[in-house]
């Protein structure tokens, strides 16, 4: 185990690690997770003994960490660095070698047993290909594997790594992720990495430690930390987490435009006050809407949705106010009155590009019922290429545009516009 009491850092005067408490278990695969300056690279430099820490200590198994001698610690813990570039040419093999200088006596002679070891981790990383090209002649990837390769001559029962998949295309970022898996899962070593990426970390992570300024915000498996809620307070962000199909483990969408700092046109916090936009969509024609609207911050209605369609999908993941009704039947009473005590809150509504069907119709009445409501109608195609009721909608529509408070637009930005406009008189 490594256990961690009270751990306190700071560069000169800057505070960086404030009292961390964690008790990590060895033969776990840990996720050290936080935003740009949180500390992650810190807090790992402490761990492996590189940075003193001011005030606290680390225990490896019972033994305090800096009374562990050197030579002790490099055949127990081995680092891969963030940064991989080395001063001096040496070539690739010689480089991998050099992982085991804790195991060799100190003339540096080379075993037969050095040399297996070198071979097996070469393999391992897929590096023997260029064992005989000078170290900085290979790109940032092949660098990287060639130091994780170096690490893992080192024999370590715990490895820690700095973002080790930071310059790898996705297809070693993979290779990578599951050699540490195979590492953990067959040989027992532990891993602690420091990642900016969250979907890899929940995908192969035990444990997540999540750092905010330098302390420990919150830590756990994978479904417990990776939450949207989490990841807003933490990154200032907004995303969907999903589940994987494959592994049932968590993986995060990126809202578009959905971080919450400052940004131009945007408003940051929902009050009472804040203008409330109710859709009438169906069948992805509010996707866009959805996203550009919840971007500016407005508070986001819609209905009435079948259950399952891919709008009402989508409006469920932003977690809007939805009336919705069970698909293959006509919209319940129940739904529509709901649908309209959300309209009636709202102060603008917009009719998105959705063909109408005798399933759906009574959106547009109730629509037509609303007499002092401000709509927006998004026009485009030719209203009678989505009308499938044999006209009777597009007599509602034609209705529609006839009447005060209505306004029809063609563009998405028109729209966006319009509502900015209307919004501030
Ligand atoms: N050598 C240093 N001297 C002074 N300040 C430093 C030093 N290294 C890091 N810092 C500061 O300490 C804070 C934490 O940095 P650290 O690199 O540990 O964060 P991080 O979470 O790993 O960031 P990133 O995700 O950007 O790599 C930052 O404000 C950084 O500017």
């Amino acid at each position: 185990m490594i256990k961690i009491e009270g751990l306190h850092f700071s560069y000169g005067d800057k505070r960086v690690l404030k009292e961390i408490n964690l008790y990590l278990t060895r033969g776990d695969f840990i996720g050290i997770i936080g935003p740009n300056g949180s500390g992650k690279s810190t807090f790992l430099k402490t761990l492996s003994g590189y940075l003193p820490a001011d005030k606290g200590v680390i225990y490896l198994d019972n033994y305090l960490l800096n009374k562990v001698s050197n030579e002790d610690l490099a055949r127990i813990m081995a680092v891969v660095p963030q940064d991989t570039n080395v001063d001096y040419n040496f070539k690739v093999y010689d480089l991998i070698m050099m992982g085991r200088r804790p195991y060799q006596n100190r003339w540096g002679m080379v075993s037969e047993q050095d040399r297996e070891i070198v071979s097996e981790v070469m393999e391992m990383t897929d590096t023997q290909g260029f064992s005989q090209e000078n170290i900085n002649k290979l790109s940032g990837g092949e660098r990287q594997r060639v130091i994780i390769a170096r690490a893992l001559a080192q024999e370590p029962d715990i490895l820690l790594l700095d973002e080790p998949t930071a310059s790898l295309d996705i297809n070693y970022q993979g290779e990578i992720f599951d050699l540490l898996a195979k590492l953990n899962r067959y040989r027992g070593i532990t891993i602690i990495l420091v990642s900016h990426d969250l979907n890899l970390s929940g995908q192969y992570c035990d444990r997540l430690i999540l750092l905010k300024d330098g302390q420990v915000y919150k830590t756990g498996i994978p479904t417990e930390v990776l939450r949207s809620e989490t990841i807003a307070e933490v990154y200032q962000s907004d995303v969907i987490i999903e589940e994987n199909p494959f592994t049932g483990k968590p993986y995060l969408i990126m809202v578009p435009g959905g971080s919450k700092k400052k940004q131009w046109g945007k408003r940051s916090t929902i009050t009472e006050n804040t203008p409330k936009i109710h859709l009438i969509c169906g069948g992805g024609s509010g996707r866009k809407m959805f996203s550009l609207l919840h971007n500016k911050g407005f508070q986001l209605s819609c209905g009435v949705l079948n259950i399952g369609d891919s709008d009402w999908e989508t409006a469920r993941r932003l977690n809007l106010k939805i009336a919705e009704s069970p698909p293959f039947n006509p919209i319940s009473k129940q739904s529509l009155e709901y649908n309209r005590q959300l309209m009636t809150e709202a102060d603008i509504i917009l009719l998105a590009e959705t063909p109408f069907g005798h399933g759906n119709l009574d959106n547009l009445k109730l629509l037509l019922d609303l007499s002092d409501k401000t709509i927006i109608l998004k026009g485009g195609r030719k209203f009678q290429e989505r009308d499938f009721t044999g006209g009777e909608a597009t007599l509602l529509w034609q209705e529609l545009k006839r009447r005060p408070g209505c306004y029809l637009k063609n563009k998405t930005a028109d729209i966006l516009q319009l509502i900015e406009d209307l919004i501030k008189i």
